[in-house]
């Protein structure tokens, strides 16, 4: 199986300080993935290269068939690439139903420029029940996205990024602040997203972690320290140390 993601050789320096250090690791086209590791270990940075945020001072990073780099690209072009990144916050638009939030996402998808006078096609409205079904909202569509629990604005988010058919969708977090059904559904949620696109869920919370049942990398100090299963991984002596036995 060829990567669709494949960081290799990555580093980058913050007034000195090296957060990413020779990173190297790939993520397969369907596939769902666990990035764990203590606080500072360079989760947040390693999401903010791939996405463009951040740029490295050394390394590649390929994307997709063709191994297009992905240095060579802005954050926009990037999110066009089909790299979505679900941030911890969830960011709706609280006074706007949850039909009309993901309506939004999907004509921004078709055209950022077209915002304005903007009416739903019935093929847009039945885009628009496919994505709320898929996240779990097939019944709360029109409500203001401002009355849902806490986790299902954190779905209603997944459904706006999945509005324009991302290939890859990074995770930050998603199961703090949830309730222990949400985090089941979320679960559920993440491994069904992964059947056809890659997922890569950064996450503190390890009987989070062991829900998904994935393979998880370890980052430590900017570097993979150990990866493989759950299982595998919090057996290694180095993840112990640096991470579990604190
Ligand atoms: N813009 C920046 N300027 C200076 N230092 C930074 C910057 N961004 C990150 N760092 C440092 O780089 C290191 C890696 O940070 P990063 O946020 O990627 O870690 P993390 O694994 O996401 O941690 P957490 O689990 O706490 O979110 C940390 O020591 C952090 O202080």
């Amino acid at each position: 199986m060829s990567a669709l993601l494949e960081v290799s050789g990555v580093s980058v320096s913050f007034d000195g300080f090296r957060a990413i250090n020779n990173l190297s690791f790939n993520i397969g086209p369907a596939e769902l993935r666990a990035v764990i590791g203590p606080n500072g270990a360079g989760k947040t940075t390693f999401m903010d290269i791939v996405t463009g945020k951040t740029r490295p001072d050394q390394g590649e990073v390929l994307w997709g068939e063709q191994s297009r780099s992905l240095l060579k690209m802005n954050e926009a072009q990037i999110a066009r690439a089909g790299i979505g990144r679900k941030f911890q916050r969830p960011t709706v638009f609280e006074d706007q139903s949850v039909a009309d939030n993901l309506i939004m996402a999907l004509k921004a998808n078709r055209n950022p420029f077209a915002v304005l006078g903007w009416r739903p096609s019935p093929v847009s409205a039945a885009r628009m029940a496919e994505l709320a079904a898929e996240v779990g909202l097939a019944d709360h569509v029109a409500r203001k996205a401002g009355e849902l629990s806490h986790g299902q604005k954190q779905w209603l988010e997944i459904g706006m990024l999945l509005a324009s058919a991302p290939r890859l969708l990074l995770v930050d977090e998603p199961a703090a602040g949830m309730t222990l059904a949400e985090r089941e559904q979320t679960t559920a949620m993440l491994c069904r997203l992964a059947e056809t696109r890659a997922v890569v869920v950064v996450e503190h919370d390890m009987d989070f972690v062991r829900r998904l049942n994935c393979k998880v990398t370890v980052l430590h100090q900017g570097s993979v320290l150990a990866e493989g299963s759950l299982d595998h991984v919090t057996r290694n002596p180095d993840v112990i140390e640096v991470y579990l036995g604190r």
